[in-house]
């Protein structure tokens, strides 16, 4: 039960994972045993039999690798910032839950090597997780996989609500769309996986193995709670890695060139050749899930695509497509209210189709309102506005079939000055 409860928080994303913000850094060590910082870490029941291994700082895993501070954590794992002697290079270990190792369908060591391996010299497989090593943990409660793999900074949902109300700069913008698109390029075209949970959380800063050990001599704190099981557990409070804005005219595309972003989890990913042995239909988090997917007409690498398209256009405004708490139930209806009108053989394919549409092809909420991005996106005010929106468009497209690739939103006009 436990285990299906957690497959399907992780592939709806009804839980968010809540980091802890650049803040956190300015925090001395305590031991308390209950406060506000620990409702946004793992929850203790995690720690039952088969599930998460507690770590303290300063465990060595694997023999070799000494955990310094606490990266973040997901709902089948704790992240840790580790060294293999002091003054050496950093790496995150991902301490997988238990369980994990016994549900056929999870394959992200396989996925990881894939991306690693496939053809290193893709102009996306640097914008990709990078897997290090890998090895097995036993613990009291059981077999716990861990992947060490290149440290990374903070991910781009922290990252942009950093910026309070202002709006990320469009020269970043670009720079970060075009990676994630060459990132997702490589994933599709040369490794075969579908992400199927692209979204800004899941797109991480890349920054270089200084910021890290600055950060690795910030205070932590910690906590002492109970799990289920009556085991005195220490939690540790996450400290993400904030990407160190760089000086200079933030409006210059020169100030961001060194900006390097990679998609990271892989956890919920699948072969594309395989999606029938995906557990899930219902994949990617509500506001960023395709229509295909919504209604269970069967889903691929498009379905990425579309994820693609919402996090460019959250990116772009500061704010998400729909409600992060939107219902999984009113996602088609919005989608009808911003795109129009599903085309009828997609909704003929659908699995559920009964629950959305009348026999007569139309649907179940009807609404004759209609709205368009089309209005916000100009009040940003870019000179390219049009163009962006075209590109957009070519993401946000109903119909699966007809959606771009990755390989045509990169010849795409709006990105044709970024060079990297
Ligand atoms: N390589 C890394 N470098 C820095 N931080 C990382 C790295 N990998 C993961 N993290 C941090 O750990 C958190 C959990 O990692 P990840 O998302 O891979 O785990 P998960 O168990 O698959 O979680 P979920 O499915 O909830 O997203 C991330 O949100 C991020 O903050």
């Amino acid at each position: 039960m436990n285990l299906v409860r957690n497959l399907r928080r992780s592939s709806t994303g009804l839980i968010s994972r809540i980091t802890a913000s650049s803040s956190s850094f300015s925090t001395n060590a305590t031991n308390t045993s209950h406060g506000g910082w620990e409702d946004r870490e793992e929850p203790l029941e995690e720690y039952a039999p088969s599930g998460l291994q507690p770590v303290v700082i300063g465990d060595v895993l694997g023999s070799k690798y000494r955990v310094v501070s606490k990266l973040g954590w997901g709902v089948y794992s704790t992240v840790w910032l580790v060294q293999q002697q002091s003054n050496g290079p950093f790496a995150a270990l991902k301490l997988l839950a238990g369980y994990v190792t016994d549900v056929p369908q999870l394959h992200e060591l396989e996925y990881l090597q894939r991306m690693r391996d496939q053809s290193p010299t893709h102009p996306g497989h640097s914008h990709v997780l990078q897997l290090l090593d890998h090895f097995y943990h036993q613990g009291p409660t059981g077999k716990h996989l861990c992947l060490v793999t290149e440290p990374l900074a903070q991910d781009l949902h922290s990252f942009s609500k950093r910026w309070g109300g202002s709006f990320l700069p469009f020269e970043l913008i670009k720079r970060i769309t075009r990676q994630v698109i060459l990132g997702l390029q490589y994933l599709h075209e040369e490794c075969n996986i579908i992400h199927t949970d692209i979204k800004p959380a899941n797109i991480m800063m890349a920054v270089n193995n200084d910021v890290f050990a600055t950060a690795a001599s910030f205070p932590i704190e910690t906590s002492i709670g109970n799990s289920p099981d009556k085991r005195q557990i220490t939690r540790v409070r996450s400290q993400p890695i904030p990407y160190p804005i760089p000086e200079g005219d933030l409006t210059s595309s020169a100030t961001w060139k060194d900006v390097q972003v990679k998609l990271a989890d892989v956890g919920v990913s699948c072969w594309a050749d395989k999606v029938d042995e995906h557990f899930t239909d219902l994949i990617q988090s509500p506001g960023l899930r395709a229509p295909e997917v919504c209604i269970g007409a069967g889903w691929g690498k498009p379905a990425d695509i579309w994820s693609l398209g919402c996090t460019i256009y959250e990116l772009y405004l500061g704010t998400p497509l729909m409600r992060r708490d939107i219902q999984d139930m009113s996602v088609p209806y919005i989608h009808r209210l911003l795109f129009g009108d599903y085309p009828p053989d997609l909704v003929n394919r659908g699995k559920y189709k009964d629950v959305f549409f009348n026999d007569d092809g139309s649907m179940k909420v009807a609404s004759s309102e209609r709205t368009s991005i089309d209005v916000s996106i100009r009040k940003r005010g870019a000179p390219d506005a049009d163009m962006f929106i075209d590109f957009l468009k070519l993401m946000l497209t109903l119909d699966p079939a007809k959606r771009a690739s990755c390989e045509d939103l990169l010849a795409h006009e709006w990105l044709k000055e970024i060079d990297q």
